[in-house]
């Protein structure tokens, strides 16, 4: 499996790692609950931006940057906003959302950026360049919150991403029934068997696709989601200690 390193992680080293979202309107919700995330046990905050109240102001996002990487002292920061058609929180025309993730890539203050893989097609941008200039490690990533599209459709969006530019490629889809969620473990086997140097986050979302939020260890996805206590930001997620206890036992060897 391919490894990257975020901070002082090893993305694709070990364990999946686990990534809570942070999720606040103001900027008092914003600084309490980066200081809560911090104490919790995960390995990645998700601050998901496009639920906050100031996206349109860059001089308070950049401040709000600062308080959060302050609160979480250490612990890396994933920058996300998503469009509402991929299941975000408030509407961003494409020159803005460019110009807000530039603007977060600048501080300093994130580790890593989450963009769209549909936003990046739009229109020519030398974004993912100047975020890899910057140090910066993109996740590029596309949601589906309708259905489970064909394997061969999944397997070629990973390996578009990856082709993009994308240091971790995402995806994310909503299943229908079991076999749906069985779909996305196959496509991470092959995946990981066939292209082993793409870092990658394969999810089936819902209840359905629980199953592939907690055997990363097995099917490759370096990185998992997992609820924060009190939101989660995506249909299915479970808290960290469930995800944790799952990973311990699907990871299990026996030493003889
Ligand atoms: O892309 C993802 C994954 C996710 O959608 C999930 O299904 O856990 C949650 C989002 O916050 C994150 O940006």
């Amino acid at each position: 499996m391919s490894e990257l390193k975020v901070r002082n992680l090893e993305l694709g080293k070990g364990k999946p790692k686990v990534c809570v979202p942070l999720v606040a309107k103001n900027f008092e919700e914003l600084f309490s609950e980066a200081i809560r995330l911090s104490k919790l046990d995960c390995d990645v905050i998700e601050w998901r931006a496009d639920y906050f109240m100031y996206i349109h102001d860059a001089r308070f996002m950049k401040k709000a940057a600062y308080f959060v990487r302050y609160a979480i002292d250490d612990k890396p920061l994933i920058f996300t906003y998503r469009t509402l058609q991929e299941g975000g929180g408030q509407h961003i025309e494409l020159d803005e959302y460019l110009e807000l993730n530039r603007t977060m890539i600048d501080t300093g203050y994130i580790d890593m950026v989450d963009l769209e893989l549909e936003m990046l097609l739009e229109r020519p941008t030398d974004i993912l360049d100047y975020s890899k200039r910057k140090s910066v490690r993109a996740i590029v990533s596309k949601h589906n919150n309708h259905f489970t599209p064909k394997k061969e459709h999944m397997e070629e969006t990973i390996k578009d991403m990856y082709d993009f530019g994308g240091d971790v490629c995402k995806l994310a889809v909503t299943p229908s029934d079991l076999s749906d969620m069985l779909s996305v473990l196959e496509v991470s086997n092959n995946i990981q068997e066939d292209y082993p140097d793409i870092p990658f986050v394969l999810i089936s979302m819902g209840e359905f696709g629980q199953l592939s939020r907690m055997t990363g260890e097995l099917f490759g996805s370096v990185m998992t989601y997992a609820s924060n206590g009190k939101k989660s930001s995506a249909p299915g997620q479970l808290p960290i200690s469930v995800v944790r206890d799952a990973m311990e036992v699907i990871g299990y060897k026996n030493e003889e």
